[in-house]
């Protein structure tokens, strides 16, 4: 992790990391569960794929069971055999004995966690990775339906709960499981009568444990939510200071949060109330159930028909039995929940992008011209295909040329551009490049030919270096930097952040636009891709800065097709070919002058839009 201002704490505060940590759990509590367990099928081949971690795991798991069981038996022997020689030495060996079996358990127990919790972070680990794999390549019309938070909170909440279960509740369970097999068959060996009782006693205890747990459980939840209202109330109120105080109404707000706070007290002692009473009740039926077995099993062994140590046996076994089974229908709510999440990260795995590589890509001639056709494409959005955003759109852009795209705002300026880019593909017609269609090929080669600055460019947490070499990993920094001279960017880079190796900060945040865009620019030119897709910011860039992108757009436009979204006279003057879209149609093409002369909608536009800046 570098030092940064934002990563460095306090040590009195929790990291970024904790805090992290601590939201997505509580989201996690929060999260459905699922009744349908078929969905956790979808883990095994993640831990097929780990044979000798599962085979560590399953080895530990049965020996760590087997020693504990081994307790109790050890136990039964002390008493019978070792109270009953009486001599030290046997004394001595027993203990000895018993110091063996729990020193085993203890190497048991921790290399059985060690194993089985790697394998679920492990598996987590990996099908956290396979879900990012998925997403990054879905197309933009996924992250219309799914909103980007929730993608995001799949990958952490409910990978966090997936991985609560493969590393602890799933061991949990097959632990618990192999005990109670394991303890109930000892307990049949060692009294058949008392087992039988204490079958009968065991859900008479667990019933009512359990039915009031979920109740603390929902109260407590509830009492979470009050305290949440009344956090958010403060802290609006808190935001909104001066506006309360202008009103003079500081008593008014005092007293809703008092009330707010009063309604979470309530909740929270309902909560209190209920964990009192379940813990009266745990204590007194448990320790009745045990009295009862012990009772019986006392008369037993004063009738001859049962050894002290056989009871001494059958009570530790009873209780191993027990909390086997509390314990299993403890991690019930979290297998459910599990598998809750395993079918949300599911359907991402399952999501197909919209845009894949046919069966048998074609290739690009290995000399690029830079020839984009359209041929009468029409497209919708898939989130709105009753309207059509392109129709038959038809235009050439010869090898070289730039073409300037204009039209009124919602014309399809930037549809045709993520058409381009191949985000989306056409409803109907064709797309070529040196004529090769676009379906026709893989979206990441057809994209290798583009270079795309935007409007407001996305810009990356690291150094100015980093961002340019984003365009194109296999640039060399020289490159690089060459880049960065021809884009205008140099200057600002060198000065006002001290060289290539500085962090831009957050995102490029504190970058001006000009500087953004520049930036991109070089990150663009370094690509040196065939086609350059320009989207000229509408936001008014002051004059110096406004001279040197557009300096940067020129430099970067020479040699090279390039299609660019103007706002400005002077780009559409340069261009050799203005197409003019309006409400999906190219309505008029040609050049500046032809168009002025011909009086239509860009002669309009033109008046409007530029003639303004000629002014200016
Ligand atoms: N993701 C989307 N889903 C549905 N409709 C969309 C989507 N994006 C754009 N549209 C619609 O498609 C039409 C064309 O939009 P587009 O963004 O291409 O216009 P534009 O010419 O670039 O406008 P502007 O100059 O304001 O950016 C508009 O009617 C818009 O509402």
């Amino acid at each position: 992790m570098t030092d940064t201002a934002a990563n460095r704490v306090s040590p009195d505060r929790p990291s970024r990391g904790a805090l992290q940590a601590e939201l997505i759990a509580e989201a996690a509590t929060k999260r459905g569960r699922s009744s349908d367990l078929r969905p956790l099928l979808r883990l095994i081949p993640y831990i097929q794929r780990r044979p000798i971690d599962v085979a560590a795991a399953a080895i530990f798991l049965i020996l760590a069971a087997a020693a504990t069981l081994a307790l109790p038996v050890a136990a039964r022997a002390l008493v019978d055999r070792g109270f009953a020689t009486a001599t030290p030495e046997a004394v001595n060996q027993w203990f000895l004995l018993l110091v063996g079996v729990a020193l085993s358990m203890a190497i048991f127990a921790a290399s059985r966690f060690y194993f089985v919790t790697k394998l679920g972070e492990r598996v987590v680990a990996d099908l956290r990775a396979d879900v990012y794999d998925r997403l990054i390549g879905l197309s933009p019309s996924y992250f219309a339906r799914v909103r980007t938070g929730e993608a995001l909170s799949r990958l952490t909440v409910d990978a966090t709960l997936i991985d609560s279960l493969v590393g602890s509740s799933a061991s949990i369970a097959i632990r618990n499981l192999v005990m109670l097999a394991g303890g109930l068959s000892m307990m049949v060996v060692t009294s058949f009568k008392l087992t039988l009782m204490v079958l009968l006693i065991i859900p008479l205890v667990l019933v009512p444990l359990f039915t009031i747990g979920r109740r603390v459980r929902n109260l407590s939840t509830s009492a979470q939510d009050r305290i949440a209202e009344a956090a958010a109330e403060a802290s609006e109120s808190l935001d909104a200071i001066e506006t309360v105080q202008a009103f003079g109404r500081v008593d008014y707000v005092r007293g809703r949060f008092r009330q707010a706070i009063e309604i979470s007290f309530t909740a929270a002692r309902r909560r209190i109330a209920a964990r009192s009473v379940m813990t009266a009740l745990a204590i007194s039926i448990v320790f009745s159930g045990i009295s009862f077995v012990l009772w019986e099993g006392t008369r037993s062994v004063l009738e001859g028909n049962m050894t002290p140590g056989a009871l001494t046996q059958f009570v530790i076994l009873s209780l191993l039995a027990g909390s086997g089974v509390g314990a299993l229908a403890e991690v019930w709510g979290d297998i459910q929940k599990a598998a809750g999440a395993t079918q949300r990260l599911s359907e991402i795995l399952d999501e197909v992008p919209d845009i894949a590589a046919p069966l048998q890509p074609k290739c690009f001639p290995t000399e690029s011209l830079g020839w984009v056709r359209f041929k009468d494409v029409t497209f919708a959005y898939p989130s709105d295909s009753d309207r059509n955003a392109l129709i038959g759109v038809s235009f050439e852009v010869r090898p070289g040329q730039t073409v300037a795209i204009v039209g009124p705002s919602g014309a399809g300026k930037s549809t045709l551009f993520r058409l381009l880019l191949r985000y989306y593909d056409p409803s109907s017609g064709v797309i070529t490049l040196d004529s090769v269609d676009a379906r026709d090929l893989g979206p990441d080669s057809w994209r290798d030919r583009f270079a795309y600055v935007s409007q407001n460019p996305d810009l990356f947490t690291g150094t100015a270096m980093d961002n340019i070499l984003f365009g194109n990993p296999y640039a060399t920094p020289k490159m690089a930097q060459e880049a960065a001279r021809r884009a205008e960017a140099e200057p600002f880079i060198l000065s006002r952040l001290g060289g290539y190796d500085q962090a831009i900060g957050d995102r490029g945040r504190a970058l001006s636009g000009g500087e953004r865009q520049r930036l991109a620019i070089a990150r663009a030119l370094v690509r040196d891709a065939p086609i350059l897709l320009l989207d000229e910011a509408t936001s008014a860039l002051d004059a110096e800065n406004e001279r040197l992108v557009q300096k940067a757009f020129d430099e970067a436009m020479t040699n090279r097709t390039t299609l660019v979204i103007a706002h400005r006279l002077a780009t559409v003057q340069r261009a050799d070919w203005i197409i003019v879209l309006d409400k999906g149609q190219v309505v008029e093409q040609g050049t500046h002058y032809d168009l002025v002369a011909k009086g239509g909608l860009y002669a309009h536009l033109a008046k409007l839009q530029f003639e303004p800046q000629m002014f200016a």
